[in-house]
């Protein structure tokens, strides 16, 4: 620092005065208002000022440290020593540590500016930037040093935390270049990095894994070497079009191994880009065989019937949509046919699924070898079958092709040993004649199918418009049969049966009404066939067979008489194994004794399923119920059958009885029946007896038993109370005695 103009002393003119005394008041006020360290020291570094800045910032007033040595006090030996080394190097000759350090620059007239440690009087450090000028005579001669020093503290804890964060960031991107590195080889899928002309710059084991290429043997080469040759030149257009566009596609390719297998892949590319320009291609890509197989067979699966294989009812629409598209655009007939099994419900039930899954796959497989390959045979469920047959031609020609498929579909089956008939129920409609749709043409085929089962099942038939009234009647029919035994709208009828051997009457036939609330008593042929279809038959023939029982034993106990009491039974109450059981039961509940109770059974009931059926007969032969064969003679009339089972008797139909005075042939075979009947030890019984001709003819032959409205028609329960009192109540008119009942005369009407 220069000295004031009181210390230089000399004689100074007025101006001058003033000019001086104005530098020094400036001086003194830049060195008291600076926020900057000002010290001066003379030409050897003793401090001779020591500015109200440099007391703040080091911790020394300034009577403390004017008249040291600024290096001794101020700075770190370390900094000094390793600066004078730079300052040898730099100006090529020798500059001691000490105070020459600070100097030797400012002598020389180089201004500096450069950072340096001061130690504060606490022993802190604090970084400065410190410029040292050297302050000179008018003769150029030293007369002291000026150090002007600002604190950078925070600057250089600003640069420290830029430098760390800096370093953080470097860190890291190292670290994230570590860990592509390691995603790169230990990914499972393939990657595979191009540069932007599409040469293969570098691939991943796992490349090397799928397709079996080395990298040495693809980098430089372009991924057309993986290509298998199954997409064509659009497809790959496109993916470019999309990579160039929005930079990335994504999609299955099917691709070639080393060893030419080919496998489909699936495949992300990715365009990188730096600054909107590609400069590399990043494809990564996994095998999706397996997924592809899987979803291939969750399709099958959705699609198909997984018994039979046949396309479910998913497939058929589509399909059908097709091939209603393809026969509008060519003109020509298509014919929509639905198919039922008869029967099938009995044989499941019955013999079980094994039976009746065999059933259904060997069905699946004569309709599949019956019509033409482009033709489509689906299964809807159950026992249901439909089969889209395509240019049908004229309906003359379908037909030819119905009972191709019917006749096919009629022959019996062979399961295990068995060999089971479950002939079928055949509806047909057609395209354009009868819809234009799939659903109205699966409503006609139905309608159609369903007029078959209502003739008797086993056939086919085409749609007529008038069949749907008769299919709806029979829907409303069903549903209304089904509340009905809830409802209690069932009731018995009983029509008298005659023993002519001892001219009495023995016995009474149950014959089951339904009471139906709008329509009136409804005849059971209206409604027998419809419960045996949907197995109410089951619970309606116990109903019946408890009903009956119960009155029977409820007149014996009133003293109308001792009768036996003929029930019918279905077949399909014969699939039920525990048939027997339940009879017992009943027999039990009611306390009817078994040898009052005669079951009638019809020739099919043996035929379906004969050791069942064999099994429940010796099982209610050991009770001691009775078995009438009804309708005899309008069936298979099988000796064989009638010996290998526990029969009783046979009852005549009455189809013959009808004309059996006027019709030889009838009459012929009503006299064979009765005599092999009597050949086997069988009771025989007429019924449909109207007339006393037909009574005496039968009586002649040597039939025992009749039944017919000669003799009453069917009446219900209170009526058959009113016949047996007549006027004088219980016991009056036949007494409880069957001898006394009167002879046709007073048949009961
Ligand atoms: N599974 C069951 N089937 C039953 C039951 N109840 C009746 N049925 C069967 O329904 C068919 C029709 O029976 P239905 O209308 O009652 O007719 C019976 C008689 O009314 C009729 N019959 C009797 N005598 C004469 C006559 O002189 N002339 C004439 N035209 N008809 C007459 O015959 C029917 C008796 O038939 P069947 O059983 O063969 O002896 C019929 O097949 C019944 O079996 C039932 O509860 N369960």
């Amino acid at each position: 620092m220069t000295d004031s103009p009181e210390s230089t002393g000399g004689e100074t003119a007025p101006d001058q005065t003033d000019l001086l005394q104005s530098l020094t008041a400036w001086q003194q006020a830049i060195l008291q208002g600076a926020n900057f360290s000002i010290i001066a020291t003379d030409e050897n570094g003793v401090i001779v000022s020591f500015n109200p800045a440099a007391e703040r910032m080091l911790g020394y007033s300034a009577d403390e440290m004017i008249g040291k040595m600024t290096p001794g006090v101020l700075h770190d030996p370390e900094e000094l020593a390793d600066r004078a080394r730079e300052l040898s190097e730099e100006l090529g000759t020798v500059v001691a540590p000490g105070y020459a350090t600070f100097v030797t620059k400012a002598n020389l007239g180089i201004a500096e500016e450069r950072e340096w440690t001061y130690l504060r009087k606490d022993g802190s450090r604090l970084p400065v930037l410190l410029s040292v000028t050297a302050l000179r005579r008018p003769d150029h001669t030293i007369l002291g040093y000026l150090g002007i020093a600002v604190d950078i503290t925070e600057r250089k804890r600003l640069e420290q935390a830029i430098a760390a964060a800096q370093a953080r960031e470097v860190g890291q991107y190292e670290q994230r270049l570590r860990l592509s590195n390691k995603v790169f080889e230990y990914s499972s899928e393939a990657i595979m990095v191009t540069d932007a002309d599409s040469r293969i710059i570098n691939v991943n084991p796992a490349f090397t894994g799928l397709t079996g290429y080395r990298a040495d043997e693809v980098i430089g080469k372009t991924p057309s070497i993986l290509s298998s040759g199954k997409h064509d030149r659009n497809f790959y257009e496109a993916m470019w079009q999309n990579l160039l566009t929005d930079g990335q596609w994504a999609g299955e390719v099917w691709d070639r191994r080393k060893d030419g297998s080919i496998y489909p892949k699936w495949t992300v590319i990715n365009a990188v880009r730096e600054n909107g320009v590609t400069t590399h291609y990043v494809a990564l890509f996994s095998d999706i065989s397996e997924r592809k197989e899987h979803e291939e067979r969750i399709n099958y699966l959705a699609r198909h019937d997984h018994l039979t294989g046949l396309p479910n009812r998913l497939m058929f629409h589509e399909r059908m949509q097709h091939a209603l598209a393809r026969a509008e655009r060519n003109s020509n007939r298509l014919a929509l046919v639905f198919i039922d099994l008869d029967r099938f419900k009995n044989i499941n039930d019955s013999l079980g699924h094994f039976f009746g899954d065999q059933l259904l796959i060997q069905t699946a497989q004569r309709l599949r070898s019956g019509v033409r390959v482009s033709d489509t045979v689906a299964r809807l469920g159950g026992d249901e079958f439909l089969v889209v047959l395509e240019n049908v031609g004229d309906q003359n020609r379908c037909a030819q092709l119905l009972v191709h498929l019917h006749e096919r579909l009629e022959q019996p089956y062979r399961i295990e040993e068995a060999v089971i008939h479950a002939p079928p129920s055949i509806g047909v409609a057609l395209y354009p004649d009868d819809g234009a749709d799939i659903v109205t043409l699966m409503r006609h085929a139905d309608t159609a199918m369903y007029q078959v089962k209502a003739k008797g099942r086993n056939g086919w038939s085409f749609y007529a418009p008038r069949m749907n009234d008769e299919v709806q009647e029979r829907i409303v029919l069903e549903r209304d049969l089904r509340l009905a035994l809830a409802r209690g709208e069932f009731v018995l009828h009983y029509q008298p049966q005659w023993d002519l051997t001892n001219d009495c009457l023995f016995g009474w036939e149950a014959l089951v009404r339904w009471q139906h609330p709008q329509r009136g008593l409804v005849p059971p042929d209206k409604f027998i066939p419809i419960a045996e279809e949907t197995g109410l038959i089951v619970p309606l023939g116990d109903w019946v067979l408890e009903t009956a029982c119960r009155e029977i034993r409820d007149w014996e106990q009133e003293g109308l008489g001792s009768y036996r009491i003929a029930i019918n039974l279905s077949a399909r109450q014969f699939t039920q194994q525990a048939l027997g059981e339940r009879i017992e039961a009943i027999l039990a509940a009611t306390g009817l004794a078994p040898g009052r109770l005669e079951l009638e059974i019809t020739e099919s009931v043996l035929m379906e399923d004969a050791d069942l059926t064999a099994e429940i007969l010796q099982r209610l032969k050991q009770l001691g119920v009775t078995i009438a064969i009804d309708d005899f003679g309008t069936g298979y009339s099988s000796l064989a059958y009638l010996k290998a089972f526990p029969v009783n008797k046979l009852k005549i139909d009455r189809s013959f009885v009808r004309d059996i005075v006027s019709d030889p042939n009838d009459a012929a075979i009503v006299s064979a029946i009765i005599s092999m009947a009597r050949s086997m030890g069988l009771v025989t019984i007429a019924e449909g007896v109207e007339t006393e001709a037909q009574r005496d003819f039968l009586m002649a032959q040597g039939c025992q038993e009749l039944q017919g409205y000669l003799f009453g028609r069917p009446m219900n329960a209170s009526a058959v109370r009113s016949f047996f009192g007549g006027q004088d109540g219980p016991g009056g008119a036949v007494s409880g005695n069957a001898k006394q009942m009167p002879l046709p005369s007073a048949t009961i009407q």
